[in-house]
């Protein structure tokens, strides 16, 4: 039997060997992706990390849609992006400490706690090598494959108990964007054919400016820096429930190693349904820069959303990507802050046309899949919807979009990675799967 023909063969017998009839689920009470019937999450456990609000309930239990908050460690997000914003203050290592020890640092504390992120911002001599040696061209995946070759190198590697997390947790924040900076330069080198930079990061630079020097020397200007900044204070945390914090939680809660458990994480991370859909969005938006022809145009705007819709647009998965969310109805606060910073930066930029088209296609995106579902649940815009833009104007590369992601959330990764280890009654996370298939007699090999 031909080789390709088996793999054929074997994939068509799924199409029988993995129904599972929708109806099933109900029939069971089982929950479909974790969620009730009213499309809230099932609450499978407790943090004190993040808290993500996107609806309330009535008195009959009823879910009733509400603006979307965002909590860290107790404090609203608004309030800790307001006074960043205010005093012109970088504020990602300020936020990272937040997340990891429950308390806003003093001055000194956050002095230091930016110096010994700083410390540990250069890689292993053996990494950089191993770096310029991996090929490919997708960084999501350089980045899992450094993260799991950093347990080589790591002293202690399996040691679970805090302090060791601990350490491990600042070296991952402080590295990420090291590692990241030096794959796309290399990629951009070896796949695109320019010329090979490989800056170390400075001593005197935060994490946000430190990634912007190691990939563009000094062609930045401040407010791309203190925007990249507060992309990174926006996208640090989201609650255990998001799919990739998740991911880290189980994958944590069987004791494994913390560079296991974060490769793990950034797979999650890179789906489209994910942080992945951050790419998505700009290509989709580059896409229908050109496909419609006045901007302007709300009806042509609807016509050409509905049919990507209908699947006969764009990519054909029916998707518009940046729109819904698991939990926000409303709105989600942080793609409310990344418009605003995006109409700031797109003014500096002389983008505001574009600007204004990618708000456009928001409002109509929200009317014409409510439409669609034929629901009056609200579904708003999510954070991605505007990232990548940004990121743009930034005159940052699309490749390293979720990856920019990653270095942010791999500080909530950690977090909870180290509450998953530490709370009083932990126990493997380790749900029930019912099988819908009658038990078969075996058939021995001759009589098939
Ligand atoms: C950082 C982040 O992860 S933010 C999310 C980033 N992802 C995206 O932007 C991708 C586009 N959005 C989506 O796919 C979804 O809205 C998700 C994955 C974010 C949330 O999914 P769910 O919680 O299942 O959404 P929800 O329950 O509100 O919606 C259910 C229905 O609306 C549809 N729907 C939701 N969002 C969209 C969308 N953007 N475009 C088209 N249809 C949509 C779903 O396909 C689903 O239809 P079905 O019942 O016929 O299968
Ligand atoms: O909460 C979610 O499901 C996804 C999300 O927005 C995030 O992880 O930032």
């Amino acid at each position: 039997m031909r080789k390709e023909y088996l793999i054929y063969k074997l994939s068509d017998e799924v199409k029988n060997s993995g129904k599972i009839p929708v109806e099933a689920f109900q029939e069971y009470g089982v929950k479909r992706g974790l969620r009730n019937e009213d499309g809230s999450g099932v609450l499978v456990g407790l943090t004190n990390i993040g808290n993500v609000v996107g609806y309330d309930r009535d008195a009959d239990g009823k879910l009733r849609p509400c603006p979307g908050r965002l909590y860290y460690r107790g404090y609203e997000l608004d309030d800790l992006v307001t006074p960043l914003l205010k005093e012109k203050r970088f504020g990602f290592e300020e936020t990272a400490f937040l997340l990891l020890s429950g308390g806003l640092p003093d001055k000194e504390e956050l002095a230091a706690f930016r110096e010994l992120l700083n410390d540990n911002m250069p890689l292993d001599h053996r990494t950089i090598v191993h770096i310029i040696d991996l090929e490919g061209s997708d960084i999501m995946n350089i980045l899992a494959r450094c993260v799991l070759e950093m347990y080589t190198f790591d002293h202690n590697p399996d040691d679970i108990s805090r302090d060791n997390l601990m350490r491990q947790s600042i070296e991952l924040i402080a590295k990420f964007p090291t590692i990241i900076a030096y794959a796309y330069n290399i990629y951009r080198h070896s796949v695109q054919g320019r010329s090979l930079h490989i800056r170390h990061p400075r001593e005197n630079l935060g994490i946000a400016e430190n990634f912007l020097y190691m990939l563009k020397r000094e062609h930045y200007t401040e407010l791309d820096a203190r925007t990249l900044d507060l992309l990174l204070v926006t996208q640090a945390e989201h609650g255990g429930g998001n799919n990739s914090t998740f991911t880290v939680r189980v994958t944590s809660s069987t004791r494994t190693d913390t560079y296991s458990s974060i490769a793990a994480g950034i797979g999650s991370l890179k789906g489209p349904l994910h942080g992945g859909a951050n790419i998505k969005v700009v290509n989709m938006f580059h896409h229908l820069k050109e496909q419609i022809k006045d901007w302007k145009n709300t009806d042509e705007i609807d016509t050409y959303l509905t049919r990507m819709l209908n699947r006969k647009a764009y990519d054909k998965t029916g998707l518009i990507y940046g729109i819904g969310h698991a939990v926000y109805t409303m709105s989600d606060p942080r793609a409310v802050e990344l418009k605003r910073l995006g109409g700031e930066l797109a003014r500096e930029k002389k983008r505001s046309d574009e600007y204004e088209f990618l708000c456009r296609l928001e409002e109509e995106s929200i009317k014409c899949v409510t439409a669609f579902r034929k629901t009056d649940k609200p579904i708003c815009a999510n954070l991605d919807f505007y990232s990548g833009f940004i990121y743009e104007m930034i005159g940052l590369p699309k490749e390293i979009f979720t990856p920019i992601f990653a270095m942010a959330r791999i500080v909530g990764w950690t977090a909870h990675r180290i509450e998953e280890l530490n709370f009083d009654g932990r126990r493997i996370i380790r749900p029930a799967y019912k099988t819908i298939l009658d038990q078969k007699a075996y058939l021995p090999i001759n009589e098939r």
